[in-house]
């Protein structure tokens, strides 16, 4: 017996040495795994009564459900690699429980994956039911393996019978059969109500759940990692009877893979494997083992096999330190005869369906199947019901956008204070002024203009009358030092200032040529007669909007100035007349430019939002994995997620689209059908976007960050914001080809044009719609199809 500190080392030294041996005889690959592997013999075949060695069985063996040939399996690469499998061979026939024992981290969950599909080997092979996982011939992944991972991989806000519907209906179970095998399943592994949610129960009635789900069609092949963890003595020996008994029972011929921490409890299985560093140790019938051994347990077995495993290691080591020639192969793992013998199959007719004929009906590649649609589509929409309170804030969300939208944006500003300096008036404030002609008879102010007194005529105070205060308030200064002052520190947007003699200048400036004194219409006049505004600019919007209404009110005051002197009110116009527009109105707003691509970018991130972690959260918690090896395909996972958020997407567009037409009454001219098309098709476009980055990335943190760092070079880049016409040429071409610029066109002109389907600026965006949801359906298909 091993002593407990040699045993001591031999855990500890669980994969913590490196495993350097040659062999000549190896092919290239199988060369490169020599830097990481120890390299295993053909495996020797001894019987208790010392036979002689046999060969291994064949691939083709018809006895034999799953082998191992020469496996080689590494995680990382370079200074990373962990290597895991090291030239595995093993055979497990049809209809065995084939108990898989080893220290963790020896390689049984890897093993576990690259039998159901999940995991490739890097050379050497793998054959389950005579073809490679994944192939027509092996039917696994699909209905012919039920699998248990080590995680619980189920959805925690399912209830128990809903988990079972799941699983049932992507196994193509008829409903009388789901819940004919639940009764039993909850009955025999001792479950709660099947009402309860999966996150409510214990960690024990957990797994047990995890293992109803793995049992409950009723496959050929049992794939169960540490099911008995969690589970009392009692349960753990009615699930090892039950999995004798299903091993046994002729119709069945049940072939099962478990793999345990108690290694006495796989005495029970017909054929028990020992694992360490990723190899086979020894594989036989657990009767055999003791009786080689002269042991009387397996634990013991497995110690001693550790330990010869043990001296191996520390003879290869001390002879690669003294440069001794190293033997050029380990010892090949100890397999002894056992007594299985394959059972016959027997098909029953009492009603029940041949279970070969059903694996085979689970056409594994087809991609699209009505039934495993139905079970994703179901699941889908049960965890959206079951997030009720986040679908309600998905909704409004939306609509709280769009109302911030046209409440903030667009309006001009208001309040916007400027510092006035009015030396034209002596008070330096507006009194009294005339609105009617100031023209007196002899050419000349209605009598004498007198500097030293208020005075009615005077016309900086007519003109700042037509000021609009509600967007420009005017603020009084006595001195220019002091407005300049208060608009340096920020108080006010800038400094109006009227000079001294401003109303006699502009008099002069206005009336010169028509009293025909021209000769007073001096550089000095000019400037007198000039407003100087010194405006803060830093805030365009703000500054142009000064000046916009600036020069309006001017416009306005000069041509009632004239007007009341019986002159054409024109003679103070700009010259050019901006007749009826063609499109839109000539008071066009911020916000109608803007709108379209609002509508289509909170729809389109909206969107992105609703799936770029539909797969992240399923792969983590092990659901996908688990769903993989039932057969489910990317194609579906993906179609699945598109059809139950384009619901949820489906009500957002509709708020979207209530919310800015007819509550914000933004000008929708064109026909609304093809609004809404675009804005649903945008959606789904966002959508695919989403599922490209659910699919790329690892976790939730890796996907918010793509998903936010796509929305701001979107909007700069798609003529949201800013006309495309404004952006250097280069980027122009950048932005041509993104996908909300062209829609974005579409759907201005549709909306502010009242443009149809017909116009090729419409039925572009539509075009580009397409094109990119294609693409990135597609994409994210092969993403998640490689990843997986
Ligand atoms: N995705 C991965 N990337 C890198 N290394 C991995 C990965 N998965 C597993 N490993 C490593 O591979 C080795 C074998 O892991 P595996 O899960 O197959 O062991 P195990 O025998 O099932 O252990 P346990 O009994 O604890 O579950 C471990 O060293 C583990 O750290």
């Amino acid at each position: 017996m091993p002593s407990d500190k040699k045993r001591d080392n031999i855990e500890g030294n669980c994969f913590s040495e490196a495993h350097q041996h040659t062999q000549n005889s190896l092919t290239h690959d199988q060369k490169i795994e020599e830097e990481t592997c120890l390299v295993e013999k053909s495996p020797q075949v001894i019987s208790p009564k010392r036979k002689s060695p046999k060969k291994t069985k064949m691939v083709s063996d018809p006895n034999t459900a799953i082998s191992f040939e020469n496996a080689y399996k590494q995680y990382g690469r370079g200074s990373r690699k962990v290597p895991v499998l090291c030239g595995l061979n093993m055979t497990i026939p049809k209809g065995a429980i084939y108990g898989l024992l080893g220290p963790s981290g020896c390689g049984k969950t890897t093993l576990l994956s690259c039998i159901v599909g999940k995991q490739r080997l890097k050379s050497g092979s793998v054959t389950v039911f005579g073809g490679k996982p994944g192939s027509a011939e092996s039917g696994v992944p699909g209905t012919r393996a039920g699998y248990m991972p080590q995680e619980l991989a189920l959805y925690g806000e399912f209830t128990i019978a809903e988990t079972m519907q799941y699983f049932g209906r992507v196994y193509d179970l008829t409903a009388a059969k789901i819940r004919e095998r639940t009764e039993f399943l909850l009955n025999f592994l001792d479950l709660p109500k099947e009402r309860r949610l999966i996150m409510n129960l214990s960690g024990g009635q957990q797994r047990r759940a995890s293992l109803a789900a793995a049992l409950l069609h009723e496959p050929e092949l049992l794939i169960l990692d540490e099911p008995t963890v969690g589970v009392d003595p009692l349960l753990r020996q009615c699930i090892w009877t039950h999995l004798l008994e299903i091993s046994k029972a002729s119709h069945l011929q049940t072939t099962i893979v478990i793999t345990t921490h108690y290694i006495e409890e796989a005495r029970q299985a017909n054929v028990v494997g020992m694992m360490r560093f990723g190899k086979l140790l020894a594989e036989g019938s657990p009767a055999k083992l003791l009786e080689l051994y002269h042991m009387p347990n397996l634990e013991d077995v497995f110690l001693h096999l550790c330990l010869g495993d043990e001296e191996q290691r520390e003879t290869e080591n001390a002879n690669k330190l003294q440069d001794i020639e190293s033997p050029k192969s380990v010892a090949s793992p100890v397999k002894v005869d056992n007594d299985f013998h394959v059972p016959e199959v027997q098909v029953e007719t009492e009603g029940r369906e041949p279970r070969q004929e059903r694996g085979q009906t689970n056409n594994w590649c087809t991609f699209l199947t009505p039934h495993r649609m139905r079970a994703l589509l179901a699941k889908n929409f049960i965890r959206m019901w079951r997030n009720i309170g986040f679908l309600i804030f998905q909704f409004i969300i939306p609509t709280v956008q769009v109302a911030l939208f046209c409440l903030a944006i667009g309006r001009d500003p208001r309040d916007l204070t400027l510092a006035v300096v009015n030396e034209d008036v002596p008070s330096m404030r507006c009194p009294r002024f005339t609105t009617g002609c100031i023209l007196g008879e002899k050419d000349d102010f209605l009598g004498a203009y007198d500097f030293n007194m208020e005075h009615r005529a005077n016309l900086s105070c007519r003109y700042l009358s037509y000021i609009d205060e509600a967007i420009i308030r005017p603020k009084f200064f006595d001195s220019l030092e002091e407005a300049e002052l208060a608009a340096k520190r920020g108080q006010h947007w800038g400094v109006m200032h009227f000079k001294q003699n401003y109303t006699l200048a502009l008099f002069e400036r206005l009336f010169g040529l028509a009293l025909a004194n021209p000769e007073k219409l001096t550089n000095e006049t000019l400037d007198l007669s000039e407003i100087h505004v010194s405006l803060d600019m830093t805030n365009q919007q703000v500054g142009y909007t000064i000046q916009l209404r600036l020069s309006e009110a001017y416009e306005k005051f000069a041509q009632s100035l004239l007007n009341s002197c019986n002159f054409p009110k024109e003679l103070a116009s700009l010259p050019i007349a901006f007749e009826e527009p063609i499109y839109g109105s000539n008071e066009p707003t911020f916000t109608e430019f803007m709108a379209p691509g609002v509508i289509l970018s909170i729809t389109y991130f909206m969107a992105v939002g609703l799936t770029a972690l539909s797969f992240i959260i399923e792969r983590k918690e092990g659901l996908l994995d688990r769903s993989w090896v039932a057969g489910v395909t990317a194609t579906e996972v993906m179609l699945a997620h598109v059809v139950a958020q384009f619901v949820v997407m489906v009500v957002q567009v509709a708020l979207v689209l209530v919310f800015m037409i007819y509550v914000f009454n933004v000008p929708a001219e064109g026909p609304l059908i093809w609004i809404i098309l675009l804005t649903i098709f945008q959606g789904i476009c966002g959508m695919s976007f989403g599922l490209v980055i659910s699919a790329v990335c690892d976790n939730e943190q890796d996907a918010i960050q793509l998903a936010l760092g796509s929305f701001y070079p979107n909007l700069l880049l798609s003529g949201i914001i800013w006309p495309l016409e404004g952006m250097p040429e280069g980027l122009r071409y950048l932005s041509y080809i993104l996908p909300q610029t062209y829609a974005c066109e579409a759907m201005r002109g549709i909306l502010s044009r009242g443009w149809g389907i017909e116009w090729m600026q419409v039925y572009r965006g539509y075009l580009v719609t397409f094109a990119w949801t294609i693409f990135m359906l597609i994409l994210s298909a092969v993403l998640l199809k490689i990843r997986r």
